[in-house]
Parts: C-alpha cells; sequence; structure tokens
C-alpha cells in the first residue's frame, strides 16, 4: 500500500486506517457466509470515505474489521501505525478507546445525562478527568451550545445526532467510523450532520469512514467505495450524488433493491 497516495496539503498524509487482503468469513460448512473477500483499501489521514452497497454486501462488516470490533479471517489492519493482529486484547482495547469514535444511525446516547455529560462521557469511561473545554468546544462546534444542560429527550433527532457528533469529536480519535449517520433524519437535518462530519475530516484532521445507502450522503465525501458480494465493485474521487446513483444501480443484482 502506498503511504502517499494523496496530494498532501504541506507534506505527505500519513494513511490512518489500511486494510490488506481482509476476508471475514462466517461460520462453517454450507452456512459459511464470505462476507468480505481480500478487501484491500486506505484511508488518509483527514479524508472522508462513504462505504456504499446493497443490503448485505459486507459494509458493516467491513468497518467492524476496520475499528478493531471484529477480527478477519485473513489479512491485516492496521490502524494509526498499529497491525491490529499483534496486539493483545488490553492493547486493541486501549487503541480503540485512544483512536476510535463511533457515531450510530441511533445516537446511542444516555438519556439521564446532559448534553455535556454525554460528551464528557467517552473520557470519563476512560479514566481521564474530562478535559471541559474540549467538551464545550465540541458542543458549540456542533451549534448546540445553549442546550448543553439539556438531557436528550428534550432533543429533536437531529440535535441528539448532532451530541453524538460532538462525543466523537471531543474524543480527539484519529478515526471516526459512522455507521448510516443520517438513516433517521430528514433531509434538512441529515445535510447538517453531514456538513458537520465533512468539517470534522477538514478541519480537525479526523479520518472518516461512513456507511449509508444514500447517494445525497455519499457526495458529502471524497471518495464513495462500493462493495457488492463482499468485494470492492467500484470506487469513485469527489462523488457527486448522481454519479453515485447511476453507479449504484449499475452494482447492484437487479432482484435487490438498494435501500
Ligand atoms: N455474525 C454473523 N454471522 C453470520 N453471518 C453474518 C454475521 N454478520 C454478518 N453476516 C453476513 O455477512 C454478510 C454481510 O453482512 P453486513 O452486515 O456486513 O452487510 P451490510 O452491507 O452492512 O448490510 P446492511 O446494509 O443490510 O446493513 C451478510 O450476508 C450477513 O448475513
Amino acid at each position: 500500500m502506498n503511504v502517499t497516495e494523496r496530494p498532501p496539503r504541506g507534506g505527505p498524509r500519513r494513511v490512518t486506517v489500511v486494510l490488506d487482503a481482509v476476508t471475514k468469513v462466517y461460520g462453517r460448512g454450507e452456512g459459511q457466509v464470505r462476507a468480505l473477500d481480500q478487501v484491500s483499501l486506505g484511508l488518509p489521514e483527514g479524508s472522508f470515505t462513504a462505504v456504499m452497497g446493497p443490503s448485505g454486501s459486507g459494509k458493516s462488516t467491513l468497518m467492524h474489521c476496520a475499528a478493531g470490533l471484529d477480527a478477519p479471517t485473513s489479512g491485516q489492519v492496521t490502524l494509526v501505525g498499529r497491525p491490529l493482529a499483534g496486539l493483545s486484547e488490553d492493547a486493541l482495547t486501549e487503541l480503540r478507546r485512544d483512536q476510535v469514535a463511533f457515531v450510530f444511525q441511533s445516537y446511542n446516547l444516555v438519556p439521564t445525562l446532559t448534553v455535556t455529560q454525554n460528551v464528557a462521557l467517552p473520557m470519563i469511561l476512560s479514566g481521564r478527568a474530562p478535559d471541559l473545554r474540549r467538551v464545550e468546544q465540541a458542543i458549540a462546534r456542533v451549534g448546540l451550545a445553549e442546550r448543553a444542560a439539556h438531557h436528550p429527550g428534550q432533543l429533536s433527532g437531529g440535535q441528539q445526532q448532532r451530541v453524538a457528533l460532538a462525543r466523537a469529536i471531543a474524543t480527539g480519535a484519529a478515526v471516526l467510523f459512522a455507521d448510516e449517520p443520517t438513516g433517521a433524519l430528514d433531509t434538512v437535518t441529515a445535510a447538517h450532520i453531514l456538513g458537520l462530519l465533512r468539517a470534522a475530516a477538514r478541519d480537525t484532521g479526523q479520518t472518516i469512514m461512513m456507511t449509508t445507502h444514500d447517494p445525497v450522503a455519499a457526495s458529502y465525501a471524497d471518495q464513495a467505495v462500493f462493495l457488492v458480494d463482499g468485494r470492492i465493485a467500484d470506487r469513485i474521487e469527489h462523488p457527486t450524488a448522481e454519479a453515485v446513483a447511476g453507479r449504484l444501480t449499475r452494482l447492484a443484482p437487479p432482484r435487490l433493491a438498494v435501500r
């Protein structure tokens, strides 16, 4: 893998996430499913990648392997320069805690905690004193400074997702994995969240991998990667929604509807 594969701003950018011939097989015998098949992919620091493909094509599996939540059957994943295969369970947990953040479709906020407390939670759980300035900055960045003392139940879906995003930004993690982050949101709110994700990549240098079924969401990314049957079937740099929709129609088997 070429580690300087993108034109840099002021110097070569390191590749934060590297998947090298990653294969993931679930089950055995006749029930065996090859969810990923020899997938190689490099995500440069500060890049924003959309992973697309029909239902069951391996998007979640790819994300779980890239984040060190699931071990590949064969192949290598390297996160922030550390090959995951060689790490002990403790070292892997520590690496995930310090370098990886998640945003999910379902927000995953703690209802009994305020916005500030939710954003500070990963720091508290990792045994560190929460950096309140950083927490406040992240909340301000997503435009919720005036809601810092509110609870998730007092916020709209889009506002809750902004809290989840602030939580991911505040950790300072090198890589942010977003699993269908706008799947439950209307188009205007989704556009706001996607703009914030793009800004996080551009301004804070976080590397973002997002799964999505939505061509418009993918158009916010620097590149769209298309999975079909666990393989990378195509890739578009600087994708437009039209180009992505066209590629999905061509790549998806006719019997499968692309959600
Ligand atoms: N724990 C598991 N055990 C067995 N098979 C699994 C497991 N997890 C996923 N699979 C299978 O692996 C394949 C890829 O699944 P994956 O969830 O990665 O797809 P996806 O593209 O994220 O789908 P969707 O868009 O529907 O969320 C599917 O055939 C799925 O049934």
